[in-house]
């Protein structure tokens, strides 16, 4: 048997092509392109490739793209004085601080600070406690992401066991929650879990969200599941070569599970598609 993949990069392009008509319909009667502000601060690989990913599919729909890269010697206040200042822009829509943080910085203090309704990420207080709730809300992307590739690979949840490996804010624990609301029965393992390998076995579907390079072999999977690697390490190859990869080992459960998404062109660019999703939906209400 080998696994079906799901392929998160095709199903990106499709999702990105519908919203460029959307945005070309409502631009007209808005008088502005939908705009996004990035908030960087410091360096780091994973929030790099994010960056670079989201500027260049703000540029192909038409969107205007707000980049702001502060050193990592930015301070709060200085940091808090931006969001104020996007808040009040009447051409921002949407509002993405990347995380992590540098040391010494609070990211969730700064997140409270982000109007809700430009919350492009999801992750302000009112929209996690929406999304618990089951209320209408923007919805944390990569979440939203996994249930999109689960949807068009015609992977119901319901009635199905999940795993979800990583109880983050921004990952583990509202992918639970949607995959719970899609009648899925739940479990969310982390570092504390003992016999993780034995509790993943159980799981007809599986998401990594970890952060720990080909950390899911094969003896975690159930022969059939289904396998969303969230995971994006970068490491060095034999040769010396940076190499992207995810917390799954792919190439070693391509025999084991059911269906599987790769790393690159799995989750990663369906993160960016549901981010600029939600940039689009806070234009087309702010305007309405
Ligand atoms: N594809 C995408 O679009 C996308 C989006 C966001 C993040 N990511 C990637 O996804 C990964 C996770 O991101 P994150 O922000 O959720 O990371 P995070 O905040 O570091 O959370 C990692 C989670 O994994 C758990 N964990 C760590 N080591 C473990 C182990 N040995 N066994 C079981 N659980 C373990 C941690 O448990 P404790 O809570 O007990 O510490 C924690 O809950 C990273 O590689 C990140 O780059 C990808
Ligand atoms: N506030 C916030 N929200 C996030 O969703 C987020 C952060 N911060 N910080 C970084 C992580 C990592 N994220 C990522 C990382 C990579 C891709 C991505 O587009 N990956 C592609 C190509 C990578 C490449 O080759 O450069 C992929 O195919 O996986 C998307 C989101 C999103 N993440
Ligand atoms: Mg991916």
């Amino acid at each position: 048997m080998t696994a079906r993949l799901l392929d998160g990069k095709a199903l990106a392009e499709k999702i990105q092509d519908r919203l460029k008509v959307e945005i070309a319909e409502l631009q007209p009667d808005r008088g502005r392109a939908p705009g996004l502000a990035v908030l960087m601060v410091g360096d780091n690989p994973a929030s790099a490739a994010y960056v670079r990913n989201k500027e260049r599919a703000c540029e192909r729909l038409g969107m205007v793209s707000f980049g702001q890269h502060l050193p990592a010697t930015a301070t709060q206040a200085e940091l808090t004085a931006i969001i104020h200042q996007l808040n009040a822009d009447p051409n921002v829509d949407g509002i993405l601080v990347q995380l992590p943080l540098p040391e010494g910085l609070d990211g969730n203090a700064l997140l409270l600070e982000i109007d809700p309704d430009k919350d492009a990420d999801g992750l302000h207080p009112a929209n996690l406690g929406r999304l618990v709730r089951g209320e209408p809300c923007l919805r944390s992307c990569t979440p939203a992401g996994v249930m999109e590739i689960l949807r068009d690979g015609g992977i119901d949840p319901a009635g199905k066991k999940a795993v979800v490996v990583g109880r983050s804010i921004l990952v583990g624990k509202p992918i639970a929650l949607m995959l719970l609301e899609a009648n899925a029965t739940v479990t969310i393992a982390h570092s504390r879990t003992p016999d993780l390998a034995a509790v993943c076995r159980e799981a007809d579907i599986l998401v990594a969200a970890v952060g720990r390079p080909l950390m899911i072999g094969p003896d975690y999977i159930k022969p059939g599941a289904t396998v969303i690697d969230v995971g994006i390490n970068r490491i060095t190859d034999q040769t010396g070569k940076g190499k992207l990869v995810g917390d799954v080992d792919f190439d070693r459960l391509l025999d084991v599970a059911g269906a599987i998404t790769p790393v690159p062109g799995g989750v990663g660019p369906m993160t960016v598609t549901m981010l600029l999703a939600n940039t689009v939906e806070s234009y087309r209400r702010r305007l309405a």
